[in-house]
């Protein structure tokens, strides 16, 4: 199977296209959130992609937005393409699985982001200044140890090629109102407590996720975006952690070791090799099935 790189749906007003997922409008209510086969490490998008990862990562969101449902309303309406637009179907042979018809939000201009454990960016503001998005923490903190409870920690929405920044959360009070901020924050400790209790239990530690969310049409706070992927979120192996270290990534560590080895600049796209994209797709398949119990259609 082939990589799909770039979706190329030109009846379609392309609205947004990110390091790996396109969305394009489809009409006043609606949009199609398209995964791509792209792969990114250390910020650079590699050269080719891994076949079948938009298409595991789809119905990886599909299952926990289903699964989260009681917890909070999602802007999905459909992945399946017999229920979508003439004007999608007609791009059925390269969207098919791959893409989500979804409601057209009015979105929050917060990255909500919730660490269940302090690594990454947390990690390196705690080592300077004791703090994650100047929340302060209890001393003496090992890199990756579980956090006492999970913590919302938002950032802004970065210009692309730029780093999301830390913000407090009385900031996105300032931003978005007390009331609004309160809930949004609360949604997302709540989605990201139920699905990492949900991962752990089948051997994935969702070390930390990123959320987004706007409202509906009635003024509804409803999850949008992807959630609980592998692109939006740390995904560790449950039985390979200790805290006091780095750990290795589940999804990414053949892609990081690879690049790392043949001396990555960081910088430049490159092309993969054959056996890097293979195991990674394995990883992919791998969380799929540990978390949903099913295989992934490819
Ligand atoms: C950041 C993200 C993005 C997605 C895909 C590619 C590049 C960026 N994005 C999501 C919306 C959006 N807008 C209105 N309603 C919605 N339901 C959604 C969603 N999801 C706009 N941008």
């Amino acid at each position: 199977m082939a990589a799909l790189l770039e979706s190329d749906c030109p009846a379609l007003e392309l609205i947004a296209r990110g390091k790996v997922r396109d969305l394009y409008n489809v009409d006043a209510d609606t949009l199609l959130f398209v995964a791509t086969d792209r792969v990114s490490a250390f910020d650079v998008v590699m050269k080719n992609g891994i076949p079948g990862k938009g298409k595991i990562l789809t119905q990886l969101s599909v299952f926990w937005f289903r699964l989260l449902a009681d917890v909070m309303p999602s802007h999905l309406i459909t992945s399946n393409m017999d229920e979508m637009p003439a004007s999608v179907q007609q791009y059925r042979d390269q969207l098919e699985g791959r893409c989500l018809l979804v409601r057209r939000l009015k979105v929050i201009q917060v990255e909500a982001i919730v660490r269940g454990y302090i690594t990454g960016s947390g990690w390196a503001e705690y080592k300077q200044k004791g703090t994650v998005s100047d929340i302060s923490l209890p001393a003496g903190l090992q890199e990756c140890e579980q956090l006492a409870a999970p913590l919302f920690t938002p950032s802004t929405k970065a210009e692309i090629g730029e780093h999301d920044e830390n913000i407090h959360p009385d900031q996105v009070k300032k931003m978005i109102g007390t009331e609004l901020a309160e809930k949004l924050s609360q949604a997302a400790v709540n989605l990201y407590t139920k699905a990492a209790e949900y991962a752990r239990a089948r051997g994935i530690i969702i070390a930390d996720t990123k959320f987004e969310f706007g409202l509906d049409e009635h003024g509804v706070l409803t999850v949008a975006d992807e959630v609980l992927t592998p692109d939006s979120s740390r995904f560790w192996p449950a039985d390979q952690y200790a805290p006091g270290r780095g750990q290795d990534s589940f999804d990414k560590q053949f892609l990081r070791n690879y690049l790392v080895d043949s001396g990555f600049d960081k910088k430049t796209s490159i092309e993969l090799p054959d056996d890097v994209i293979r195991d990674t797709l394995a990883k992919y398949v791998d969380a799929y099935v540990r978390i949903t119990g099913e295989q992934p259609t490819l």
